[in-house]
């Protein structure tokens, strides 16, 4: 029996054979039918695990500025050898095809999917989509607020946002990119990172224009995406705003939700969670199992309590 040393230098063992490949190796040193077994029942090194396969970049415009910024964010992610689909919303069938974003195992049907996906859409009158993304808004809002989706439909789905607007129409500023935000989280999708918020009145933009709004924006998340292809999750260290999380909510007081209260309670944090930036990745599956965790706690304490005024009760009698 021989080994294969690190320069391919076949060393002989007794008793079982295994193969090491060393990627800097020269494959040439290896006859091929050696290569073929390495990965065909020998011992070989893992293969390199893939976190982000591509990023699907989908698109809600009217005049088209979300379409410019789509194409942009293309450029940009295909230079760093990212395979990129952009998808306008008119073509796309949530119905057919959005839970393919979830992921496509067929054996573990809820893995997280290896895309990443982007959504840049605009706001137009009274907070309604361009009308290219009216049927795709529409399907979203209907399936995030019907029980028989849930919070667990889109798990493994990750996203992104960058929505378009004008904060002169200061009631239905963003209010689609927040939408689609909010409805894809209440689906149980896992936002990787802050909604982005497009401003074209520079008087109020946060960088001065929304075209320097969006390049901020994109600069972040091609950040967040390097940090994902290398396998970096991010999670909440305590520090949350809101006090959502759950290392954060350990020992504050609530009392076990029924079924209805529950669903009330999605909801409600859904709102919460997008009236303001949210700073850490999340679904909304997440959120909830906090609650009930930390409901059960609260079970627990209302036991305790029980145990102790019977103690206090034994204790007045004479
Ligand atoms: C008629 C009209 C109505 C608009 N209404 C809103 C609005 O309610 N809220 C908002 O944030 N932006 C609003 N906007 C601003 C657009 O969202 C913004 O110009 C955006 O960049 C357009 O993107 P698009 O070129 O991809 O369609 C409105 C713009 C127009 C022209």
């Amino acid at each position: 029996m021989f080994i294969l040393n690190e320069v391919g230098r076949r060393l002989k063992l007794d008793g079982f054979c295994v193969y090491f490949k060393n990627k800097n190796s020269q494959d040439k040193t290896i006859p091929k039918a050696s290569q073929d077994l390495m990965t065909n029942g020998y011992i070989s090194r893992p293969k390199k695990e893939v976190f982000v396969s591509g990023v699907k970049i989908f698109y809600g415009s009217q005049t088209g500025t979300a379409k410019g910024f789509a194409t942009i964010l293309a450029e940009a992610l295909s230079s760093l050898d990212l395979p990129v689909a952009m998808i306008n919303l008119k073509d796309y069938d949530p119905d057919d095809h959005l839970v393919e974003e979830v992921g496509n195992c067929l054996i573990f049907p809820l893995v997280t999917s290896k895309n990443v996906c982007a959504f840049l859409v605009a706001t137009y009158t009274d907070g309604q989509p361009p009308e290219s993304a009216e049927w795709f808004c529409k399907w979203l809002e209907e399936a995030a607020n019907d029980f028989r989706f849930g919070k667990t439909y889109l798990k493994g789905m990750r996203y992104a946002v960058f929505g378009l607007g004008n904060s002169v129409y200061v009631s239905h500023f963003n209010k689609v990119g927040k939408n689609v935000d909010k409805w894809l989280w209440m689906l149980g999708a896992r936002r990787v990172m802050t909604r982005g918020e497009g401003d074209g009145n520079v008087v109020k933009s946060k960088h001065g224009s929304i075209e320097a709004d969006f390049t901020a924006w994109k600069a972040k998340f091609i950040s967040r995406l390097l940090a994902l292809r290398k396998g970096e999750g991010k999670r909440c260290r305590g520090s949350c705003k809101k006090g959502k999380c759950e290392s954060s909510r350990r020992g504050a007081a609530a009392a076990e939700p029924g079924p209805h209260a529950r669903e009330e309670l999605h909801h409600r944090d859904a709102e919460l969670m997008f009236q303001e930036e949210e700073p850490f990745e999340s679904s909304s599956e997440e959120e909830s199992d906090a609650e009930d965790r930390q409901s059960r706690n609260s079970v627990v304490d209302v036991e305790d309590l029980g145990k102790i005024m019977d103690h206090v009760k034994k204790e007045k009698v004479p």
